[in-house]
């Protein structure tokens, strides 16, 4: 017989796992940090991270408030001991043994910008975390959702290699939300049950360079040429959506923290040496001529362990990844040049 609490319990493990987003087989030593804790994106990534059982050891920094934060999260009657370290002088103990670093640290777009225009702010707040990573937590999985993607990771990973501690399957830039957003919009209208969806959007994170690969979805689903257009530019343009919607007060953030707390998860499913974790996520790569690409990847207990790549590709996405690879590439290269003019290893 269940008893109230176990029942209340187990019917949250259901909620949560029909979002993809629990496991009841947790490590109770794993260590998640959360760099950016305060944010838009990173209190409610924190909170969906603290409600999970594969979490032993929830890590909050920022550079405001998250001693506030982490009291907060702290009263939830879930598993995770949540830390909160404020300032430089707190980020390595922050890191130190983390097995999952999660980076939402980072300015938002306003309407009217491209994710590029936030370089000039996100590029060193990027590289000077993955510097502390580099010597805290080494061998850590680092998930970058601070924007432009396309160019954050080609940076974080040149960091990596100054301090001689680059691993390529431990490094990943969270284009989650794209996949999410590609199941809901051709889910809604397929009349299909949202959670059973699943397009694999490959590529990068901005514009031209998502590129959602429709003919792939499960289950499948046809369109006709209009409507599919429509659909795909509406998935490439989403985040402007979310940001023109919000008028000025940022971007995406609650479908973020989803789309962010599913990747953590994954990534901690991976390593717990859960079977078939799949997602799609942008990673140092050779299925294109860009140096990074996302595709879906097989996580495991070092990270990435093995890439899937493109999988078959119809007329219309081949023009897709023909019309977005010149910017992908440019991005890329953007990001590496930053950390080679700018950054000497201490
Ligand atoms: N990858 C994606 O799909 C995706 C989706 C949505 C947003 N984003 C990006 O995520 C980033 C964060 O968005 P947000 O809405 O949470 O912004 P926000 O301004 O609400 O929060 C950013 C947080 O980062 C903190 N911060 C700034 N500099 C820092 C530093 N050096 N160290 C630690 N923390 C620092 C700020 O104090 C703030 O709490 C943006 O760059 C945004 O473009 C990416
Ligand atoms: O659009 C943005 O600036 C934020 C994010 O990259 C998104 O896709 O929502």
């Amino acid at each position: 017989m269940f008893t109230a609490a176990r029942l209340l319990r187990h019917q949250q493990l259901q909620v949560l796992s029909k979002a993809g987003l629990a496991s009841k087989s947790g490590n109770a030593n794993t260590k998640a940090v959360v760099l950016g804790a305060s944010g838009g994106i990173g209190q409610p990534l924190s909170l969906l991270m603290k409600e999970s059982p594969l979490i032993g050891h929830l890590s909050l920094y920022d550079i405001a408030h998250t001693p506030g934060v982490a009291a907060d999260l702290s009263h939830m009657n879930t598993r995770a001991k949540v830390t909160g370290h404020l300032g430089k002088d707190q980020l390595h103990e922050a890191l130190e043994g983390a097995h999952v670093v999660i980076i939402p640290a980072g300015v938002p777009r306003k309407p009217g910008m491209t994710r590029d225009d936030l370089f000039n702010t996100n590029a060193s707040i990027v590289r000077d975390l993955i510097d502390a990573c580099a010597t805290a937590c080494p061998e850590a999985l680092i998930g970058i959702i601070a924007n432009p993607v396309n160019s954050t990771v080609p940076i974080a990973a040149e960091v990596l290699k100054a301090h001689g501690v680059y691993d390529p399957k431990r490094l990943f830039g969270v284009t989650t939300l794209d996949v999410v957003r590609a199941n809901a919009f051709i889910a809604e209208k397929k009349g299909i049950d949202p959670q059973q969806m699943n397009v694999p959007v490959i590529g990068g994170h901005a514009g031209v360079t998502i590129m959602p690969l429709i003919s792939q979805a499960t289950p499948s689903v046809k369109f006709d040429p209009e409507t599919l257009d429509k659909l795909t530019k509406r998935i490439q343009d989403a985040g402007t959506e979310v940001v023109n919607a919000k008028a000025g007060a940022g971007s995406a953030t609650l479908s973020m923290a989803y789309a962010g707390a599913r990747f953590a998860f994954s990534l901690l499913r991976g390593l717990n040496g859960e079977k078939n974790v799949i997602e799609c996520s942008f990673v140092e790569s050779d299925v294109t001529e860009a140096s990074y690409f996302s595709t879906p990847l097989l996580l495991g207990k070092n990270g990435i362990e093995k890439n899937l790549g493109l999988g078959e590709l119809n007329e219309y996405e081949q023009k897709l990844l023909e019309k977005g690879l010149p910017e992908l590439i440019s991005s890329i290269k953007k990001g590496e040049d930053f950390v080679r003019q700018t950054y000497k290893k201490q």
